[in-house]
């Protein structure tokens, strides 16, 4: 097994050959289907596709939080799912996903928020007393100070608005010390002044300590503009995977056809019998 600190020869971070994944009790038979990929260490690639194409839970399946069904999955050299729970977890402390949505304590403060990034590198005894004194507080105001909150570091976090949620988040990246950066749509709540911020930030970072990041995105033109590596998915499947110069619109309409409801689309009052209260009992 490649160790924590093994240097695997050609940098390759994630191995994927002919990946398939389903969710248990999703209604389409899998949600990743056939997908090979490959990303090396200082990488820094966009994913792109349609709502539902299967984005979130590719991140999740690099992130080693969703098993994959079939095919090939290496995560630093490794099959994590072929690892003992100890070694998995150990393995995913290399990585740090953020998702859409950042699960935060409603009622801690950003401070202690951002500083659990650190949990993994801490002591049981460390972890509880910075729940009372947040053991570094500097940096975790350098962190959000990136992403222009710092003037919220001792607010709570269900007083922050939902792009402060998401740039708190974030904010946490910076404090882990993964070599894999996994963001999902990290634009969603964000004006495009703060978007700018934003890629930048998580750019800058992810070449700075040389890791792969990986990020998905509903915004295909700042995709285009900031990411040298374009991935496309569809339905589960990459439609393409392609330096951004060789991206034409024509993939891009090709892409989201389809996305938008059709001309004949029913009006929200006409609903069918099916709908109505009661008829699933
Ligand atoms: N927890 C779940 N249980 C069942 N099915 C799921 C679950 N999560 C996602 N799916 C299904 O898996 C497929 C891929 O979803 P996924 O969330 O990965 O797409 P996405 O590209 O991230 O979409 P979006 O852009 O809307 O966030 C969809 O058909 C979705 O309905």
């Amino acid at each position: 097994m490649a160790g924590r600190d093994t240097v695997l020869p050609e940098g390759l971070v994630y191995r994927l050959e002919g990946l398939s994944a389903r969710h248990a009790g999703g209604t389409r038979a899998y949600a990743l289907q056939d997908i090979s990929l490959a990303v090396r260490a200082g990488e820094q690639l966009a994913l792109i596709g349609p709502s539902g194409a299967g984005k979130t839970t590719l991140l999740a399946t690099l992130s080693i939080g969703h098993a994959p069904e079939g095919g090939t999955f290496e995560a630093f050299g490794t099959d994590p799912w072929r690892l003992s729970d100890r070694e998995r977890h150990k393995l995913r402390a290399r990585q740090f996903l953020a998702p859409q949505t950042p699960p935060l304590p409603p009622r801690q403060r950003v401070v202690t928020a951002v500083l659990a990034a650190r949990l993994p590198a801490w002591s049981l005894w460390q972890a509880l007393v910075s729940l009372v004194k947040p053991a570094d507080p500097e940096a975790a105001w350098r962190a959000l100070s990136r992403f222009n909150l710092g003037d919220k570091l001792y607010a709570r976090v269900d007083r922050l608005s939902g792009g402060e949620r998401q740039r708190c988040g974030l904010a946490r990246l910076l404090l882990s010390s993964a070599q894999a950066l996994l963001v999902d749509e990290p634009l969603s709540a964000l004006d495009p002044a703060l978007s700018q911020l934003t890629l930048a930030t998580l750019q800058q970072e992810a070449a700075a300590r040389n890791a792969a990041l990986v990020c998905s995105l509903h915004q295909v033109e700042l995709a285009l503009a900031h990411f040298p590596r374009i991935v496309a998915l569809k339905e589960g499947r990459v439609v393409f995977d392609l330096p951004r110069d060789q991206v034409t619109q024509a993939m891009i309409d090709e892409l989201y056809m389809n996305e938008h409801p059709p001309a004949n689309a029913p009006h929200p009052h006409d609903l069918p019998a099916k709908l109505a209260v009661g008829a699933c009992l």
